[in-house]
């Protein structure tokens, strides 16, 4: 199968109704935690379709024929999940592990050993069935799950190997590797105080209940 740039939009369907489901399902996950007053382990989630610029990028970089992209390229598909705090990662690992609506195919664990650009994450890769006129489909999804701080930290450097075509100057680059030890003492604080800022979450919710009374 020779994918022509007109069979893109066909060929990402199943991907982008992948996306859009699983952001409502995670998104349900939040409102619920919230409705039951308990702190919520995902602050927000996003996702997107890798652009097709990205995917034929990365074909090619990676030596990946076009006709195999569906199983060899995990990240088509990719949801973020964002949390406040490092063990609230822990949370989302173990329901996404416990739900039969996901099967969980890889994980790699970015935070116990992060990776040489200092980028820390917890990367998930599940299969996932979305419904379409020509039956059930099974799609590959990429779930990043991240503290504030490991997202902060990954954007700009997201940013800056954009503008550097991949090849971020060395001094910058060590000035990044300073900024994830920044980001990693920052997790490890907050952790320490998780307590407390929950307890700040409790009484914010608490009135907010009872002004809308
Ligand atoms: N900002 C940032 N993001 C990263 C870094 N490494 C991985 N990621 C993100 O995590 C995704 C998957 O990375 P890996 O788990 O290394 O997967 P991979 O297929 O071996 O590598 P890629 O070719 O980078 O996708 C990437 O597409 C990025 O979105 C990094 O050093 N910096
Ligand atoms: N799993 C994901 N969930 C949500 N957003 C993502 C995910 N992976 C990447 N993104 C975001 O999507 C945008 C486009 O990403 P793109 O796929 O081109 O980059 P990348 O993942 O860094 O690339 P590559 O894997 O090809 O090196 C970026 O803003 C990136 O941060």
């Amino acid at each position: 199968m020779v994918l022509v740039i007109s069979n893109w939009d066909t060929f990402l369907t199943p991907y982008v109704q992948a996306v859009e489901e699983l952001k409502v399902k995670l998104k349900g996950l939040r409102e619920q935690y919230q409705l039951s007053s308990k702190h919520t382990p995902i602050e927000f989630v996003t996702g997107r379709v890798k652009p097709v610029t990205s995917i034929l990028e990365k074909a090619q970089r990676k030596n990946i024929p076009l006709d195999r992209i569906g199983r060899e390229m995990q990240d088509i598909a990719g949801v973020r999940i964002v949390c406040q705090f490092v063990n609230d990662i822990d949370t989302i690992v173990e329901l996404i592990r416990s739900r039969s609506d996901f099967k969980v195919v890889e994980e790699r664990d970015y935070i116990k050993r992060k990776k040489e650009s200092g980028y820390r994450s917890y990367h998930m890769v599940i299969e996932y069935s979305v419904h379409t006129i020509d039956g059930e489909k099974s799609v590959l999804v990429e779930l990043q799950v991240r503290t504030m701080a490991m997202n902060f930290w990954a954007t700009i450097e997201h940013s800056l190997n954009y503008k550097y075509s991949g090849e971020i100057p060395d001094e910058i680059k060590e000035r990044l590797q300073r900024a994830a030890e920044a980001a990693f003492q920052l997790d490890e604080e907050m952790s320490k105080i998780k307590g407390e800022v929950r307890d700040a979450q409790q009484i914010i919710i608490k009135n907010r209940e009872n002004s809308s009374n």
